[in-house]
């Protein structure tokens, strides 16, 4: 559906060259959701604006089913557009149009007669769950609200891709569960492709099928989210998924194991994905490996339709018993991240 080769852009301000892309290689498919997640100033905005050449790549090609969207003329750009939809952080409604009249919007610039306009409005104010707030103004709507209007805009003209701009960012935690949920139902009822650009792992975790993570202007790592969450290869990955991985361990707990030999003493967190999460791996390794566990913390969620478990538990024993322990859990699957006392 997406086909980024070898995209580069280069801002020039003052004088001065500020590469922001370089190297972009990516393929999204039909129908995926895919998030590009990094911190501020890795140069997602300038990618995703480039998929919409609100932003004009210095190089490279960006091909959108089947037409590069960089050699297009400005009448073709024009009429391409209309085929990618955008939400955005903040919403970017018109403030002197009720929610009927915002979602209504697109519709009337492509040229739609009043009544299909009014049938296709009421449609999507259905679909994004606005039935009450039809004839609000943005400025009497909650931020969850604002967004489920942008999302109805967006998806007005049938587009075959969504760009999301950071579309979560500016809402609480349980709104930006509900607006994910929101996209997700989208996203499955109309096999809409959809990019989405977040520094939350907690977004990529809940709605995405795979995710390249970007850091300054390069891709650092790509793959399935499943794939980043049980093998993350590079230090920018590891970080972000302490977003939603980190326990905290009570300082006390830190302090004592601090005082221990690091030889004998470990305190580890330890995580499980798919079916390891259903396999006897610690009971088997306690019996074959003679050391002692102590367990401070289980909790078991889920990434998309996969459980996830992490575990924090001290281990003690001697050195060579826990070396092979943790070989033992490293080959069934499991990823250890050592806490204190380090290998
Ligand atoms: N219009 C511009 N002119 C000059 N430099 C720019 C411009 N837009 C972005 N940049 C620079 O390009 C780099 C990437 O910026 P970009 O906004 O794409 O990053 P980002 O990951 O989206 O960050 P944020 O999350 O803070 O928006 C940064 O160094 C930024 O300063």
């Amino acid at each position: 559906m997406i086909k980024v080769d070898n995209l580069q852009k280069v801002y020039q301000t003052n004088g001065k060259s500020i590469v922001a892309l370089e190297n972009i290689d990516l393929e999204i498919t039909q129908g995926e959701i895919f998030g590009i997640i990094g911190y501020s100033g890795a140069g997602k905005s300038t990618l995703i604006r480039c998929f919409n050449m609100l932003e004009t790549p210095t190089s490279g090609n960006i091909i959108i089913d089947n037409q590069d969207i960089t050699r297009l003329s400005t009448t073709q750009l024009r009429e391409k557009r209309k085929e990618i939809g955008m939400i955005f952080q903040h919403f970017n409604l018109l403030s002197a149009r009720t929610v009927r009249g915002n979602i209504a919007y697109p519709l009337e610039i492509a040229g739609m007669k009043k009544a299909d306009i009014n049938k296709r409005v009421d449609e999507l104010i259905h679909l994004v769950g606005l039935t009450n707030q039809a004839d609000s103004y943005p400025a009497q709507l909650s931020g969850g609200q604002k967004q489920r209007v942008g999302i109805a805009r967006a998806i007005a003209n049938n587009p075959k891709v969504l760009l999301c701009d950071e579309a979560t960012s500016a809402l609480d935690p349980k709104t930006t569960l509900s607006i994910l949920e929101l996209l997700k139902d989208i996203n499955r009822r109309l096999g809409l492709t959809m990019v989405l650009i977040t520094h939350e792992m907690e977004v990529i975790k809940n709605i995405c099928d795979r995710v390249a993570v970007i850091d300054q202007g390069q891709i650092a790592e790509l793959g399935t989210v499943l794939q980043l969450f049980s093998q993350p290869k590079t230090k920018i990955a590891h970080e972000f998924l302490k977003q939603v991985t980190h326990v905290e361990v009570p300082e006390e707990i830190l302090a004592n194991f601090a005082s221990k030999d690091s030889a004998t003493h470990k305190l580890l967190q330890l995580s499980f994905l798919g079916e390891t999460t259903s396999n006897p791996v610690i009971s088997d390794m306690i019996k074959t490996h003679d050391i002692d566990i102590n367990i401070l913390h289980g909790q078991i969620n889920r990434i998309q339709d996969t459980p996830y478990g992490t575990l924090v538990m001290t281990v003690e024993g001697a050195p060579e018993n826990i070396s092979n322990a943790l070989k033992y859990l490293k080959e069934n699957n499991i990823r250890i991240e050592v806490l204190t006392n380090g290998l």
